[in-house]
């Protein structure tokens, strides 16, 4: 059951990276958002906005340049057991088994806890994205789908109060996406976790989370608009997919995204001019900063 409560509470926050080239390069600036407990976030914009780097803000794996990050009462300094990551590659230890690389991060955040408490978490962490029969599996013998389920139950296994999930489907073919949305879906509503999905596919944020957020491009990246998602949980992906407001849902979030790539374009077309001499590189550097092309080196002749 959500609550209304402010449980994640996102203020300016700004990234900027080093560019070796001149100015620091400010990626995201003057991010704001509050998220409830319990609620369901799914993070969207063109590629290279800087949504894993506001995820990894949040996860504690970057560093933040300026502005602040609560979750609970407590301001985040790095990582922490209260938030836990799925990324797109699982990267499982090769010689470990299912068991034994979900432990691994276990016996890591608990190590006071019994043997039997261990096993306890792990086994049920293992059942619960549906490997109970497969706890003995080494990565080699696992499909892709499977190791991600060996990933996401490593990453509820440490009982988090935050799932942060950076494209975690990317890489898998469309029936094992689905399978594995529907099984993050349940995690969510069983454990009540309050969870961020970064994604480019606009079918499962709208399906997966309770509000869309829709980021500006970059560079200075920011909240461009949110949309709140109105249907009912534990959601019913045939219904779903049958409802027409979905496809309203989907629209809106194509709209957003169609309106933005015409800016990019616009940077391609005056990207491929200057290789034909038409700007000058500073022009190029420039506008490429404005409309947010990571800055380039200058080309050698
Ligand atoms: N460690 C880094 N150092 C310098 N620049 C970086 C670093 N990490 C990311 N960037 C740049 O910051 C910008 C945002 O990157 P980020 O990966 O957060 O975007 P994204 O929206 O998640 O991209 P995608 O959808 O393609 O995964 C990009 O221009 C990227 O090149």
């Amino acid at each position: 059951m959500k609550t209304q409560s402010k449980f994640v509470e996102i203020s300016h926050l700004v990234k900027e990276y080093p560019n070796p080239y001149g100015d620091d390069f400010r990626v995201i600036e003057d991010f704001n958002l509050n998220i409830k407990k319990g609620e369901f976030i799914s993070l969207i914009g063109h590629s290279g906005c800087g949504k894993s780097t506001v995820l990894t803000m949040l996860a504690g794996l970057n560093e933040i340049s300026d502005g602040g990050i609560i979750v609970g009462d407590k301001e985040i300094d790095g990582p922490g057991p209260d938030r836990s990551v799925v990324f797109q590659a699982p990267c499982l230890m090769p010689w470990m088994s299912a068991y034994g690389n979900v432990m691994l991060g276990v016996k890591n955040i608990y190590p006071h806890a019994t043997k039997a408490q261990q096993k306890q978490i792990v086994e049920h962490a293992l059942s619960v994205v549906g490997l109970a029969d497969s706890m003995k599996k080494y990565p080699s013998e696992m499909s892709g789908g499977m190791q991600q389920r060996v990933g996401i139950a490593r990453a509820i296994a440490l009982q988090p109060k935050v799932l942060l999930l950076d494209e975690p489907f990317g890489r898998l073919d469309s029936l094992t996406r689905m399978e594995l949305q529907d099984v993050i879906v349940d995690i969510i509503a069983k454990e009540q976790l309050t969870a961020m999905i970064v994604t480019h596919d606009v079918d499962e944020a709208v399906f997966m989370a309770d509000r869309c957020v829709m980021m500006s491009n970059g560079p200075k990246a920011s909240v461009g608009e949110i949309l709140e998602i109105d249907f009912d949980r534990p959601r019913d992906r045939e219904k779903i997919f049958k409802d027409s407001q979905f496809f309203a849902y989907r629209e809106h979030l194509l709209a957003f995204l169609e309106q933005r790539s015409h800016i990019k374009d616009k940077a391609r077309i005056f990207s491929d001019k200057s290789t034909l001499g038409f700007m000058s590189e500073q022009e190029l550097h420039d506008f490429q900063v404005k409309l947010g092309v990571p800055p380039q080196p200058a080309q050698g002749h």
